[in-house]
């Protein structure tokens, strides 16, 4: 009924005659008319639907196929010639602005889904991210209407001013701003230095790299192999990240149970990463009766229970003797507790929000924390272990800095850092950000490289908008060669420079960057030093065979880089 009357009003004249054609057969009972009638109100429908989806990105040139690549048909129909598919833009990185003509193109689709725009250009993408326009010119758009009800209010998912209230608290966490010396001066007991939390990250990782080489059993082999070294990274930024993050007491081979639960904390963190996609599927599908589904809720739920037992516990901590207020202050989660206390009573997140922004932290957005730096990590050891000159120049970086003992080497390790820089470039786990008009707009986009000028072209309010990264990060017009690894490309660049894309720009960049950088380079720094990182083939397999079957990826709610079998060959010293 509630689909009639919503048909009926924006149906169009033809497709109302349709209806009652429909109707007034059925009456009859005449089910051949009523078939033919209703293929006749789809396809006018769908018609009027490709036209105006047309219409709303300006006739801009792109494919015209039957589902949009982030529907669910779009999702569970493999990628071919008439369906995008989630990895379109992956599997034709090197083709498909190319093929358009021009770095911005539309997919328009004609059966489900909306019209949506994918975008190479940096300075089209500033237009949508970055400054200037108005907050509700574009706006964050969910892939999956069940986000929030999974993730609850989040900085990630939020927008306008419940995004500022998120940021007020989660920003000091990360930077140090004006909020965070705010902060210190307020809670100068439990106040912890800032350059003292990348410290933190610093020496956790290095105390990480030698238990692992330890428990690994690797102290006194020459020669390691390693099958799918995400195993071991992910296994370093779950570690990292419960430590620095979350002041969780587990190391790289005790398990911390959960305390009610079948499972460990790292276990249920595994569990629900690798089914992010599946926990924000329709509530009727999550409760279809299969174990999987079953064993995925009960580590959400198990795991939201026990944060949100943390966040009480921090509070009576932050609340309590300075000493054990001191030791507890070291996690980010503490201080996030703490950031919100320090906020007024209007600002201030809920327990839920809070316990919503770090389930959303760990799981959300492009996979985030422990995955996205896992598979960073894993893309550089396999680039790099292609590049064996590139890994000579950065050992002899590293020798210079003098084994790698403090934080304040960082900056230094210009090698490593370019290492993981050019590796993200080219496996931006952060594929994409998607967004949507939320009004009728303008976008200017530069003519091609060679023709000055630029176009304007006419948005329609609702239309997605793909900040495409791994675009952007293939764009000839940004980097020569791109299909090539060169890591020197980002010599001179610091750490922080926006010109590195892979981490977003503007108000709505990664406010774990440095997190993840520090925590990267200072692994790999120790990896490189002691070992040749070398591509462990199969029999006969060539360094090109091997490129193509190992260094590949997927594109999902984050870009998931395949198993990247690598071989460690112990330095001599
Ligand atoms: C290599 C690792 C990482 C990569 C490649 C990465 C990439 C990104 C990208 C591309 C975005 C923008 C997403 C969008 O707008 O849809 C983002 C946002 C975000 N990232 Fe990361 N990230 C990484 C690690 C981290 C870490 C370690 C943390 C936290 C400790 C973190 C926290 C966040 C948060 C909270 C946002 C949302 C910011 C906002 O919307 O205001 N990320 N990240």
């Amino acid at each position: 009924m509630k689909f009639k009357v919503e048909f009926l009003r924006s149906a169009t004249t033809l497709e109302r005659l349709l209806w009652r054609t429909l109707s007034l057969n059925h009456n009859m009972g005449n089910s051949l008319s009523l078939i033919f009638a209703f293929l006749a109100i789809i396809t006018v429908s769908r018609v009027r639907k490709f036209y105006s989806g047309l219409k709303a990105v300006s006739k801009l040139p792109g494919p015209r196929v039957p589902f949009w690549p982030y529907a669910i048909s779009g999702v569970l129909i493999p990628t071919t010639w008439w369906n995008p598919g989630e990895s379109y833009h992956w599997i034709n990185r090197f083709s498909v602005y190319k093929y358009f003509g021009s770095e911005v193109f539309a997919i328009v689709p004609f059966l489900v889904g909306p019209p949506g725009i994918c975008i190479s250009n940096l300075d089209v993408a500033h237009q949508i991210v970055g400054n200037g326009r108005s907050a509700l010119t574009f706006v964050k758009s969910r892939s999956s209407p069940y986000l929030l009800e999974f993730w609850r209010s989040n900085i990630i998912y939020s927008q306008g001013d419940v995004w500022r209230k998120h940021q007020r608290v989660m920003g000091p966490v990360f930077h140090n701003t004006l909020w965070a010396i705010r902060l210190y001066i307020a809670f100068e007991t439990i106040g912890h230095c800032f350059t003292c939390r990348y410290a933190d990250v610093w020496s956790r990782t290095i105390q990480a790299y030698h238990d692992m080489v330890a428990a690994e059993g690797w102290h006194n082999m020459n020669v390691v192999d390693i099958p799918i070294v995400r195993n071991i990274t992910f296994k370093l930024a779950t570690l990292i990240i419960g430590k620095c993050g979350f002041g969780f007491l587990f190391d790289w081979t005790s398990q911390a149970p959960l305390p009610n639960g079948s499972m460990s904390i790292q276990e249920s963190i595994r569990v629900v990463t690798s089914n992010a996609a599946l926990m924000t599927s329709p509530k009727w599908i999550q409760k279809l009766p299969f174990d999987v589904f079953k064993k995925v809720g009960s580590a959400r739920d198990e795991l939201m229970q026990f944060l949100k037992e943390q966040v009480a516990e921090r509070k009576t901590a932050l609340s309590g003797f300075p000493k054990e207020s001191e030791e507890r202050s070291k996690d980010m989660f503490s201080m996030l507790v703490s950031a919100n206390k320090a906020e007024s009573e209007k600002l201030k997140l809920s327990d839920e929000e809070v316990v919503g922004n770090i389930f959303a932290m760990l799981f959300a957005g492009n996979g985030h924390l422990a995955e996205t730096i896992a598979y960073a990590i894993a893309a550089a050891l396999g680039c790099v272990s292609l590049h064996q000159d590139i890994q000579d120049e950065a050992l002899v970086q590293i020798e210079e800095v003098v084994g790698c003992a403090t934080i304040d080497d960082y900056p230094q390790l210009t090698k490593v850092l370019g290492i993981f820089f050019e590796a993200l470039r080219m496996f931006p786990i952060g594929h994409m950000i998607l967004c949507e008009a939320g009004e009728d707009t303008t976008l200017t986009t530069p003519n091609p490289v060679g023709e000055p000028g630029s176009e304007i072209i006419a948005i329609l309010k609702a239309t997605k908008i793909i900040v495409d990264m791994v675009g952007i990060q293939y764009n000839p017009r940004y980097f020569d060669e791109p299909e090539k690894f060169k890591s020197s490309r980002w010599e001179g660049i610091s750490a922080d420079s926006e010109i590195f894309t892979a981490f977003s720009f503007g108000p709505r960049t990664c406010i774990g960057r440095k997190f993840a950088i520090v925590e990267a380079v200072c692994w790999l720094t120790m990896v490189l030093r002691d070992w040749h990182v070398e591509p462990l083939m199969w029999p006969e397999e060539t360094e090109e065979m091997w490129s193509r079957r190992a260094l590949s990826a997927r594109a999902g709610i984050t870009l998931y880089v395949s198993d990247i079998p690598v071989r460690f060959v112990r330095r001599s010293r």
